[in-house]
């Protein structure tokens, strides 16, 4: 086996690595033992990962020597509740993992939020580490350490910074993903050429399909992600001033995905924020920062990948300009009551502008509810 690729995220004491590379699953239990010898892990999961890959985690683990318990909650968006919160919290502190115990989270970015803030609250905080099993959560949420969960009013807007030991991307698993949530991750990478990368942007257009099919690409793909991501918090771990640009598309985003209610069926997190980065594009062209074919451009590419591009596209809507306004209100990102968004120059010059009007993208969410459902492209399916 080759090796895998390694990315540092350097935070001080706080310093771990990503590994990413097929096969990594079944050495998982060699790599946690090399960070914490005795330690008795407690693996959170969903049932469609842990009918899939618990097995290989579970045999790996049994060869390392780690004891471990497992505590599976539902798949989807919908489990980053108080509800289910606080029965994994009961359950993991029922399995009585000591704070110098580990928790595992097993899964796709649901998981990682989730399980993740669990470790950061339960004894007052515990380690974990993230096994991240699907593209976005392999390119994203795995690295960083914002954890959290979901309000009425928003997303993620219950939650902690607390940056996990270690992150072990087994890319082979990727391959019983599903197309949709395939894509929905595809989006976060696209991002990263958005935010201040233009020559991958490109590389993506070039290369998405060979991305989608496996091997060296993808891999290069979740690598440069990963480098990207790393680079920024490492320099500003807590959102102080750079990484927000990590949330391009996302005030949009997040707005459309608590309107939809968290429903996965109708909107996942990706698709929420393909269709966020392309208003955030057509915006700034609306306020003149970019020409109109950056917009346009970012759309022909996350469509022609199979992503939405326009709030039309969402099954049973988007609700009203107020209620997506109520939701973008209630953004991490605003400051003394006013607005935050990433916008952009042009393809990878992207920028945090603060003090948005509101009336201006209220106008603007007005418009494109306007144009009304669109059955042309449903975003559900395999
Ligand atoms: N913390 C962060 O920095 C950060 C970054 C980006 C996104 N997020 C959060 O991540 C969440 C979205 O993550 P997601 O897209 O991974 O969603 P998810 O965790 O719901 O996973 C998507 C679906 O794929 C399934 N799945 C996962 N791995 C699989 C595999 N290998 N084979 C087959 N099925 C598999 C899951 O069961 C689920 O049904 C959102 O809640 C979002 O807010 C967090
Ligand atoms: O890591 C970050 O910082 C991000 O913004 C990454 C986003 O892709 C991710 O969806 C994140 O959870 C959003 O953060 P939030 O602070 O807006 O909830
Ligand atoms: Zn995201």
């Amino acid at each position: 086996m080759t090796s895998p690729i390694t990315v540092p995220v350097v935070l001080g004491e706080r310093s771990y690595e990503i590994s990413i590379g097929p096969g990594l699953l079944a050495e998982a239990g060699t790599r946690i033992a090399a960070l914490a010898p005795q330690a008795r892990l407690a693996i959170v999961t969903d049932t469609n990962v842990a009918g899939l890959h618990l097995a290989t985690l579970a045999e790996s683990l049994d060869r390392a020597g780690l004891a471990h318990q497992t505590v599976t909650v539902e798949p989807g968006e919908a489990s980053k509740s108080f509800t289910t919160f606080a029965r994994v919290c009961e359950d993991l502190i029922a399995t009585r993992v000591e704070r110098g115990d580990l928790v595992v989270a097993f899964g796709g970015g649901v998981i990682g939020d989730l399980a993740g803030f669990a470790a950061a609250v339960i004894r007052r905080g515990m380690r974990f580490v993230q096994i991240p099993t699907s593209l976005l959560a392999q390119v994203d949420s795995s690295v960083g350490g914002k954890t959290g969960i979901n309000s009425r009013h928003g997303k993620n807007l219950v939650g902690a910074f607390h940056q996990p030991s270690l992150v072990l991307a087994d890319t082979s698993v990727l391959d019983t993903l599903s197309k949709r949530e395939f894509r929905a991750g595809y989006a976060e990478v696209a991002k990263y050429g958005l935010i201040n990368d233009a020559a991958f942007f490109g590389w993506l257009e070039r290369r998405w399909r060979d991305v989608m099919a496996g091997g060296a690409a993808r891999e290069e793909a979740i690598a440069i992600s990963c480098r990207s991501k790393a680079g920024i918090v490492a320099r500003d771990e807590t959102e102080t001033g750079e990484r927000a640009l990590l949330n391009l598309g996302h005030t949009f985003g997040h707005a459309l995905e608590a309107v939809t209610g968290y429903d996965s069926r109708r909107l996942v997190h990706g698709e929420g924020v393909a269709i966020g980065m392309v208003l955030a594009h057509e915006f700034s062209a609306r306020l003149g920062l970019c020409s109109q074919e950056t917009p346009s451009r970012v759309a022909a590419h996350l469509a022609e990948v199979g992503l939405p591009t326009r709030i039309g596209q969402i099954p049973g809507g988007a609700g009203s300009a107020d209620a997506l306004m109520t939701a973008i209100t209630q953004d991490k990102k605003v400051k003394r009551g006013r607005l935050t968004f990433i916008l952009t120059r042009g393809i990878g010059e992207s920028f945090i502008a603060d003090d948005v009007d509101p009336a201006a993208v209220r106008h603007f969410l007005a418009e494109k509810l306007a144009d009304g459902p669109d059955a042309a492209a449903p975003v559900t399916g395999p």
